[in-house]
């Protein structure tokens, strides 16, 4: 018996790395060169939990001068060199992922691109430039981090912040529609209120809640449950617990501008004297919003690396 003929062409693997950020998790793919076609099937067979590796998302390392929207966040932000090319799990393009940016400067920090002795690191995202810093997490280490996540705003205008609402949801489980409060955090999301844990334990979110008026380019969907203040150190702190269903990926265990705009629906609904710090409750873990004056917040929770892989493109996708 012949020994079987090598090869012609070596199998075509692809390097990626798991990462998550409260258990919102992802595929990390080191693309700098932008060599890589990233289209939706791959993306799509990269996040498949049974037949990929599994992710709510997929993100691309790669230079902001390989790709328009790096190069327009170039000109305002020289420092952005490495651009957070974040695709959801169904293969759309989201211009803003609030876990990812942490989860992505984690990955920066692994290959070696965000060294210990420099405080921050500017990452690129479709909603702008990212400023991130190490930031002391719940055991005062600084295994966390934090970033200004930029300017977020209530679409309603005044009006919907003097109702408190300027849509309706159908929740999966829930017995009647609930009012809900649009909010922009560079994607766009709706948060709705319930009045205690039971409720939003009662909430199929496997299935899409219903948006009404229609947003155009549809939302993520945070269902909230405000836990009360406390004043903690001499800071007045609030506390939030959510569960979210995300545009373009299902019900996830976090979302980081999900928790955001949860956080500022509840602190504008909650009126002057609100407190500017909240701890969200996802899932997932804990993360921590911070209101930055009128219209800016900062977000601030763990991101951890688990694992790499060089996957069979062949096998995955045929290629
Ligand atoms: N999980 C993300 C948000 C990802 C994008 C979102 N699904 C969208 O389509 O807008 C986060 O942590 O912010």
């Amino acid at each position: 018996m012949t020994a079987p003929a090598p090869a012609a062409h070596p199998a075509r693997t692809l390097r990626v790395t798991k990462g998550h950020g409260t258990q919102n998790d992802f595929v990390l793919l080191d693309d700098r060169a932008g060599l890589l076609d990233l289209d939706a099937p791959l993306v799509r067979a990269l996040a498949d939990r049974r037949a990929g590796v599994g992710g709510d998302g997929v993100i691309r390392l790669i230079a902001s001068t390989e790709l328009a929207e790096g190069t327009a966040v170039l000109a305002t932000e020289p420092r952005a060199r490495w651009f957070m090319d974040y695709r959801n799990a169904d293969g759309s393009v989201a211009q803003m992922c609030g876990n990812g940016v942490r989860v992505f400067a984690r990955y920066l920090e692994h290959l070696g691109l965000w060294a210990a002795s420099d405080e921050e690191l500017v990452v690129g995202t479709r909603s702008g430039a990212m400023t991130v810093r190490r930031a002391a997490g719940p055991d005062g280490d600084l295994s966390w981090l934090a970033f200004d996540i930029g300017r977020w705003h209530l679409p309603g205008g005044a009006a919907a912040l003097a109702a408190g609402h300027d849509a309706e949801v159908e929740v999966p489980g829930l017995a009647v529609a609930r009012p809900a409060l649009s909010v922009d955090v560079g994607n766009p999301h709706t948060v709705l209120a319930l009045p205690d844990v039971a409720e939003l334990e009662a909430a199929r979110l496997a299935d899409a809640p219903s948006v009404s008026p229609v947003p155009p380019h549809g939302t993520n969907v945070e269902l909230v449950v405000p836990l009360g203040e406390a004043t903690v150190d001499g800071v007045l702190v609030g506390r939030v617990r959510m569960r979210v269903h995300e545009r373009g990926v299902g019900e996830t265990r976090s979302c980081g501008t999900g928790a955001v705009a949860a956080a500022m629906a509840v602190r504008a609904w909650a009126g002057a004297g609100a407190p500017d710090v909240w701890y969200v409750d996802v899932p997932g873990g804990t993360v921590r919003v911070t209101a930055l004056g009128a219209d800016h917040a900062e977000l601030a929770g763990p991101a951890v690396l688990v694992a790499e892989a060089d996957v069979d493109l062949a096998a995955l996708v045929g290629r």
